[in-house]
């Protein structure tokens, strides 16, 4: 992969290389763009099929952080992590304190959180090493394991959605089909089930599946038949690229919105929903419930007022849904203006000069 030329195409700031041969600890940490403030964006533990689709996964999930980060409001830049691992087996206590120390490094240019695959407890140890991580423990003061506030944002977000497609935010009698039921989805399908809605699920975690028929009553189908099944609405929450050539003529649903990032393969892929009538809740905006929740921390933690925020994804998803339909644009490019817009108009607002402690001029100011 040329890395600098797909930097400076989407601009982004910084990638650092993290290795540890004790732990075993190789990392990608990528920071996108820090206009609005430091980066914040969780780190994900996978195991990839080669090095370049890690640095890609990590890069295309910075960027998108910038995106969440700037469309949820918040004073916050977007990067990522990635671990190249597999979480069930190459996990240990060095590996997340040695990543820590990387964090440490970057002196707050960059935050972390939970992702796929990395979990409260791994966080709790890379907070042994630096504050500049979030979704640590409540015991810590903190807001522990973001995926249910997560949830409750998509749930938000899906009812907006469906306030468009079908007259009503009522999700009750919807049939909705769910691919990956994991932390986020599984409380995501808490909340369909108590509101009436059926489920159709899937998930390469047999478990996963069992769980969700056992405790929502829904129905599980076959990995690739997700997308073909008769709904209403069609949430992915796995991996992202789900909607794809192969995909897309297959989708019988109405509504997509779903918590998994970059579900849009490619933008294309977003022209084509809008022509077939789909309303796409863009990614990034419906699933922003988890950062909003632990960027709370860092405004020392209250859970009230984050939900409070939360809650305002559903009139996100409304704006997004009103700005395409007012200018005829696919919904996706509807949440990228309002996010590019911000970070624009807040990038020329930095240009005015403010002495701080740090300037060259300081001194003879004391
Ligand atoms: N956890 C959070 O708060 C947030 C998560 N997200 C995104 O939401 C998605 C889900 O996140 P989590 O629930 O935390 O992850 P998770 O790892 O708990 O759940 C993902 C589930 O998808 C399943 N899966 C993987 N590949 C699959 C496939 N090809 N078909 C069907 N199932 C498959 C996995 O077995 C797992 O059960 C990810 O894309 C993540 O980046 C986005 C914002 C916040
Ligand atoms: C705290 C995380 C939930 C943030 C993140 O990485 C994401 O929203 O994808």
């Amino acid at each position: 992969m040329e890395i600098f030329k797909y930097m400076e195409t989407y601009d982004y700031e910084q990638m650092v290389i993290c290795q540890d041969k004790q732990s075993g600890l190789k990392a990608i940490i990528c920071i996108h763009d820090t206009t609005l403030g430091p980066a914040l964006g969780g780190t994900r533990m996978w195991t990839y099929d080669s090095e370049d689709a890690a640095i890609e996964d990590a890069l295309r999930l910075a960027r998108g952080m910038t995106y969440k980060n700037a469309a949820a409001g918040l004073n916050l830049g977007g990067g990522k992590t990635v671990i190249i691992g597999d979480p069930k087996k190459d996990k240990n206590e060095e590996m997340f304190r040695a990543f820590g120390r990387y964090i440490q490094g970057l002196n707050g240019r960059y935050i972390t959180a939970e992702d796929v695959g990395t979990t409260v407890e791994d966080m709790d140890l890379i907070y042994q090493e630096t504050p500049f991580v979030t979704g640590v423990s409540p015991a810590f003061g903190s807001s522990g394991n973001p995926s249910p506030v997560t949830a409750y944002g998509v749930y938000r977000g899906m009812k907006a959605a469906a306030m468009e497609a079908f007259g009503t935010d009522s999700l009750e009698g919807k049939v909705i089909a769910v691919q990956g039921v994991g932390h986020v989805a599984y409380t995501l399908c808490k909340h369909l089930h108590e509101e009436g809605a059926s489920l159709i699920v899937t998930d390469i975690n047999k478990e996963a599946v069992q769980r969700a028929v056992e405790d929502f009553g829904a129905k599980a189908v076959d990995i690739d038949d997700i997308y073909s099944v008769d709904c209403d609405i069609f949430a992915p929450c796995a991996l992202g690229a789900i909607i794809n050539d192969d995909t897309i003529s297959k989708i019988k649903a109405k509504v997509i919105a779903g918590a998994a990032n970059n579900q849009l393969k490619e933008t294309r892929h977003g022209d084509a929903l809008h022509e077939m009538g789909i309303v796409y809740a863009p990614d990034y905006v419906i699933n922003a419930g988890g950062v909003i929740n632990v960027a709370d921390e860092l405004n020392g933690y209250n859970r009230e007022r984050a939900i409070k925020k939360v809650e305002t994804i559903y009139d996100n998803i409304a704006s997004v849904i009103e700005i395409s339909k007012r200018d005829n644009i696919p919904t996706y490019l509807a949440a990228d203006r309002l996010a590019e817009e911000r970070i624009e108009r807040m990038r020329k607002s930095r240009s005015q000069f403010l002495l701080n402690e740090r300037h060259i001029l300081s001194s003879r100011t004391r």
